[in-house]
């Protein structure tokens, strides 16, 4: 379409930030290179959600037999962790060829090594400089180092979802999602865990109550909270990984530093093309383009304040899509966002939080549900579990959270509501599958 330069667009980074929006803009005839200098696909399906829920769907089953001893099984399995990695690599080994096939197949150029911008419209790789009428910096975001010493020591979130060895005591920094989700992934495995929180708050953006009821199911499987920790550094004495902070030493034989994942934004050319960000981020207009024109991003890149998740990465790639290609030229227009922590039982919320609600207290109203009443639930005896759903003054759903076994299905389920503003009128003028957790999730609105 460009005849000025060798493509339309040139995408730097192979996440979903890219690929999602990049083969249906190559399927309408749009030159598309994609720039990436590690495995394709980027983050989440190699080192992140989808390898994640691979190792958690071990624990989450046996967690489901231990439910159900006496109601028809007997017997708890053992978690085999080398076996539950190994399995995770079946899966997710084949993903980078099978993305990388879907975006050669709609006629993209896969380009590898590292790249970095040169000017408005180039990005070089190597010795070679490739053009665009347009660029979509999509590049991810990278594990916090400790600024401490013998922050080496440490291990990073990549590291823990391909240890191939069972750590016998782990230390946790950090008590965000990957700290617990991790915690819990090894907890139930049989290692012993302490969790070293900054402060003395968990998974700060999520309903602290229920935030207590999953540190409590971990604290159940020997997990240990220290809270308002500071490590100091972290030294190795014979076999021990000592961690020393304000609050003494915690020895283990791995440390899982889970502090954050900044975004990647050092060493691509930004300052010398003059790219805008600060630390959140690449810096856009609702157009997702950044101060110079031709430059856009997407994906954990960006400084947002939607959550910096796989779905938004999808949902902003997608909208270039539509934006580049002419089917849109508004500003983009995130829905209600949702979000879960994959612990045991999880936490998943969406819309208005309780929080926010706290603080309006006459606008909303909130109806608790007890789920251990649920029948459907008792199918796997799961006899805990409690959502708030939170109406507004017309008696619109505006938002949700719930702790449970499923809570990401039943938050799931119940987005179209939220997202369409349904009445209660139109939400019952829907009849769900029966008997599944969605029917249940549904009829309790
Ligand atoms: C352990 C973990 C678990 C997660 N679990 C969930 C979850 O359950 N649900 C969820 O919604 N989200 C989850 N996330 C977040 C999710 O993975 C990210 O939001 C998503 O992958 C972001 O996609 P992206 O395309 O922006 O970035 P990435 O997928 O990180 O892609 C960026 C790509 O750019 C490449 N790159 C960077 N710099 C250059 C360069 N200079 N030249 C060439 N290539 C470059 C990188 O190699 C990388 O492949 C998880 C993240 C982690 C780490
Ligand atoms: N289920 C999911 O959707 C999911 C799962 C994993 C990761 N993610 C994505 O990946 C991002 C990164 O996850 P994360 O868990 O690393 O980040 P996070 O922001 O959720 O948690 C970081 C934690 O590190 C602590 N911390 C920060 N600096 C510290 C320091 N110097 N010393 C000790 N503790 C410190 C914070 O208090 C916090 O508890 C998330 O924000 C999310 O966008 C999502």
């Amino acid at each position: 379409m460009s005849n000025e330069f060798e493509y339309d667009v040139l995408y730097l980074g192979s996440g979903h930030g890219t690929f999602n929006g990049a083969i249906p803009l190559a399927s309408k005839g749009f030159k598309i290179g994609v720039i990436e200098d590690g495995l394709i696909g980027g983050t989440c399906p190699n080192r992140g959600c989808n390898a994640k829920i691979l190792l958690d769907m071990i624990t989450t089953t046996q967690h489901d037999v231990k439910e159900l001893q006496g109601s028809g099984l007997a017997g708890i399995p053992e978690i085999n962790w080398k076996d539950n990695v190994e399995h995770k690599d079946e899966v997710i080994q084949l993903l980078p060829e099978a993305i990388g096939n879907m975006m050669t197949n709609a006629g993209i150029d896969l380009i590898y090594g590292k790249g970095k911008l040169v000017d408005d419209h180039s990005i070089k790789v190597g010795n070679k400089e490739y053009s665009a009428d347009k660029i979509v910096i999509a590049t991810g975001a990278h594990y916090r180092k400790l600024d401490i010493s013998g922050n080496e020591l440490t291990h990073d979130g990549t590291d823990f979802l391909s240890l191939k060895n069972q750590p016998e005591r782990m230390t946790v920094i950090g008590s965000g999602y990957i700290a617990l989700e991790f915690a819990n992934i090894a907890a139930a495995s049989g290692t012993k865990v302490t969790v070293l929180m900054h402060h003395d708050v968990a998974l700060r953006k999520f309903y602290q109550p229920f935030v207590k009821v999953v540190l409590n199911k971990l604290a159940e499987l020997d997990v240990k909270f220290v809270t308002n920790v500071n490590p100091q550094s972290i030294e190795k004495i014979d076999d021990d990984l000592i961690v020393k902070t304000n609050q003494g030493d915690f020895k283990a034989d791995w440390v899982l530093n889970a502090t954050g994942r900044p975004a990647n934004v050092e060493g691509i050319g930004l300052d010398e093309v003059g790219v805008k960000y600060n630390h959140q981020g690449i810096e856009v207009n609702d157009h997702l383009q950044t101060n110079i024109p031709s430059i856009y991003a997407a994906g954990d890149v960006l400084d947002k304040k939607v959550g910096k998740l796989t779905p938004t990465a999808i949902f902003e790639s997608e909208y270039l899509t539509d934006l580049f290609s002419g089917v849109t030229d508004k500003s983009i227009d995130y829905p209600a966002v949702p979000s879960a922590v994959f612990t045991t039982p999880r936490i998943a919320q969406v819309g208005i939080s309780v929080d926010e609600d706290e603080t309006n207290s006459n606008k909303y109203t909130i109806k608790d549900v007890d789920l251990a009443t649920d029948w459907f639930r008792m199918t796997k005896n799961e006899n805990e579990g409690t959502s708030k759903l939170i109406y507004d003054n017309h008696g619109v759903l505006v938002g949700a959270t719930e702790v449970s076994d499923q809570a990401e299905d039943s938050i799931s389920t119940i987005l179209p509501a939220i997202e369409y503003q349904l009445t209660p009128k139109q939400i019952k003028h829907m009849i769900s599958l029966f008997p599944t957790i969605g029917s249940e999730s549904w009829s309790k609105l």
